[in-house]
């Protein structure tokens, strides 16, 4: 260990399955429109990691409007030691108010693993990944300094992209395939094309080097044909669907539906 929360190594015991890391913006979402501490973003961790969980993700904006600098580091100190933590953000949002921006608090809290995403300031949602070609050498010094605090760090990629010996050359370890297309395609009753493109863009990346993780609008509907389709799959976060679930079924109850699915 050198001070982050986990090395990757701890987790190789995990190599063989895929893990659900729980995306909890959308409960801060909630206790946001209201103020004060409800729903409770630490309770919501507990209940998802009691449940069997593998990771708990957040995406902290600039604008705040989902989770706030303090919920990532009181959940940094939470998760130390019992599950792996994912910060996703855009690592060149400048610092707003109380922002830090994402560089300054993997400094602070050197989470298990640093998900770069290519953001646009006020973008509802993550639709579009890096074009590796292009933008990994303005990643080059971030990547070297999130790896010396010790986080994995990821790169957000759309699916279908190419390029993957640029991003191993500079240090990343592993990609997270947008899977927002398959999701839709999968809703409107043919997936087939986003599926096959999903798989080959993670072929591509473990043939180059690197473990491949997927997220974005991932659901209990969607989920089991995307894992099946991709051998070696290391991770999926999950926020938005399994939330929207929670609601009907409990949050407890549908963390297990999930690990049911990745089994
Ligand atoms: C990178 C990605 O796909 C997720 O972080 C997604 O952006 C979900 O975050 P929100 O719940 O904030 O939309
Ligand atoms: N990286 C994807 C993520 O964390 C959750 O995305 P969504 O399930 O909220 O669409």
């Amino acid at each position: 260990m050198n001070g982050a929360l986990c090395s990757a190594n701890d987790f190789l015991f995990l190599a063989s399955m895929t893990l659900l890391s729980v995306n909890l913006n959308k409960i801060a979402v909630l206790r946001n429109s209201r103020g004060g501490n409800e729903p409770d973003m630490a309770r919501a961790a507990i209940t998802c990691i009691e449940s069997g969980c593998g990771g708990i993700t957040v995406h902290p904006r600039p604008d705040m409007r989902h989770v706030h600098p303090d919920d990532v580091r009181t959940l940094a100190a939470m998760l130390r030691g019992r599950v792996e933590y994912n910060i996703e953000g855009n690592p060149f949002a400048a610092a707003r108010g109380a922002y830090p921006g994402l560089i300054a608090l993997a400094r602070e809290v050197r989470p298990t693993q640093v998900t770069l995403v290519p953001d646009s300031d006020g973008q509802i949602t993550s639709d579009h990944g890096f074009d590796l070609a292009q933008d990994t050498e303005r990643l080059r010094p971030l990547v070297t300094e999130l790896r010396e605090l010790g986080c994995r760090v990821s790169l957000f990629v759309d699916p279908g992209a190419t390029g993957f010996e640029h991003a191993v050359a500079i240090g990343v370890q592993r990609v997270e395939i947008y899977t927002g297309p398959y999701a839709h395609a999968f809703a409107e009753g043919d997936a087939k094309e986003q599926l096959d493109l999903c798989v080959d863009t993670a072929r591509r990346a473990q043939q180059a080097g690197l473990a491949v993780n997927a997220g974005h609008d991932l659901s209990q509907a969607n989920l089991g044909t995307l894992r099946a389709a991709i051998p070696g799959l290391a991770e999926v976060s999950i926020g938005h669907a399994l939330i929207g679930e929670a609601l009907y079924e409990g949050l407890a109850t549908t963390v297990r539906k999930y690990l049911q699915i990745l089994r």
